[in-house]
């Protein structure tokens, strides 16, 4: 008899159904730190890594294999055949093409929309039930592409957007008045990267908002120059990959906590990607970062923020080069 066999008296056939399973597809710096974060935070019960090159794929499947008898109970898998991904919870998307020297935005979008036809088809084809989360750059066009190309209903295809812009800018922010990140609060929304908007009106510590104690802050007669906040948040990124090639580890953590809000279901308020039709008097069909309410199912309400003026007038400049930018693809 099997050493199983001699080691178990069997009472009824053991099951596969997996009931957290979480895919994420690309297995580069980025899907690595997701799918790391998400094992770390036990949130998943099952990860499904997809990718298109076979060995490096098998190889970090395996490395995270190695891991487990230091983790709670959670089954890693990997294959280039998306069949693997049947019954995802959500799916979190890392993949795209690599920034080519001098390539223009609109030439890197195009071979991005090429890469996500052969992706998110297949995603929904065997998890019609899932949530998409998106985080491949440029995140904005590419939520909107994920949400054309699936099908779904708006509310489950969603990107990580300014959430990344927000944790940073909370950091620097704990850094200038030397208390903790998680009591710093601050909204970045709109678009993520360059083009996005500080809301200085919500900046507050314990609910005192910071305009309220030097209302010079966030324009340029500050002399405490908070401005500069939000431009080191901008800047961040591009010197993180000046000095290590890519960012990679907060991005991972912050995607394994807007993974942990869905699965539990605990209506986190995050700064996600989202379609914004009929938010501040915005009337195209484009994803723009803004505080969102996070269920099991997906986006269930967005914060309608009090904007200035100012503020307004930046998301429509972006609405305007997003819608301008998503009419030339052809989805
Ligand atoms: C029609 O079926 C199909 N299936 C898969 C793909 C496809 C193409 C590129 C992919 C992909 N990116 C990729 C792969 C190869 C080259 C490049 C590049 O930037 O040149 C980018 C990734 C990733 N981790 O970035 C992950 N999955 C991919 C998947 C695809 O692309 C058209 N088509």
């Amino acid at each position: 008899s099997s050493t199983s066999e001699g080691l178990f008296h069997e009472v009824a056939a053991s099951y596969e159904t997996p009931h957290a399973k979480i895919t994420v597809v690309g297995v580069g710096q980025v899907g690595m730190a997701c799918a790391y974060s998400i094992l770390l935070q036990n949130v998943a019960s099952e990860i499904c890594l997809v990718d298109v090159v076979e060995d490096k794929l098998k190889g970090e499947m395996m490395d995270l294999q190695h891991g487990l008898a230091f983790t709670r109970h959670c089954v890693i898998k990997a294959d280039t055949d998306y069949a693997i991904t049947a019954d995802s919870r959500i799916c979190v998307v890392t993949a795209g093409a690599r920034q080519r020297e001098g390539e223009s935005r609109l030439s890197l979008v195009e071979r991005n929309v090429e890469i996500f036809r052969g992706i998110i088809p297949k995603l929904v084809k065997y998890s019609p039930n899932t949530v998409l989360l998106i985080v491949s750059n440029p995140v904005d066009i590419m939520t909107y592409v994920s949400w054309k190309l699936s099908g779904l209903p708006q509310e489950r295809v969603f990107g990580s957007g300014t959430n990344l812009d927000s944790a940073r800018f909370r950091f620097i922010m704990s850094q200038r008045l030397n208390i903790a990140p998680t009591s710093c609060h601050g909204w970045i929304i709109g678009e993520h990267g360059d083009s996005s908007v500080a809301v200085w009106s919500g900046v507050n510590v314990a609910g005192v908002t910071l305009t309220d104690v030097n209302p010079d802050i966030g324009s340029d007669k500050d002399k405490e120059k908070w401005t500069e906040v939000h431009r080191q948040v901008i800047d961040s990124a591009y010197e993180v990959i000046k000095l290590k090639g890519y960012t990679s580890w907060a991005i991972g953590m912050s995607v394994a906590t807007i993974v942990q809000s869905i699965m539990r279901n605990s209506r986190n308020v995050y700064a996600l990607s989202v379609n914004v039709k009929g938010l501040h008097d915005i009337d195209g069909d484009v994803y723009l970062s803004l505080p969102s309410v996070l269920g099991e199912k997906g986006i269930t309400h967005i914060v309608k923020q009090l904007l200035t003026p100012a503020e307004k007038e930046k998301l429509e400049k972006s609405v305007k080069q997003l819608s301008d930018l998503q009419k030339s693809l052809k989805l």
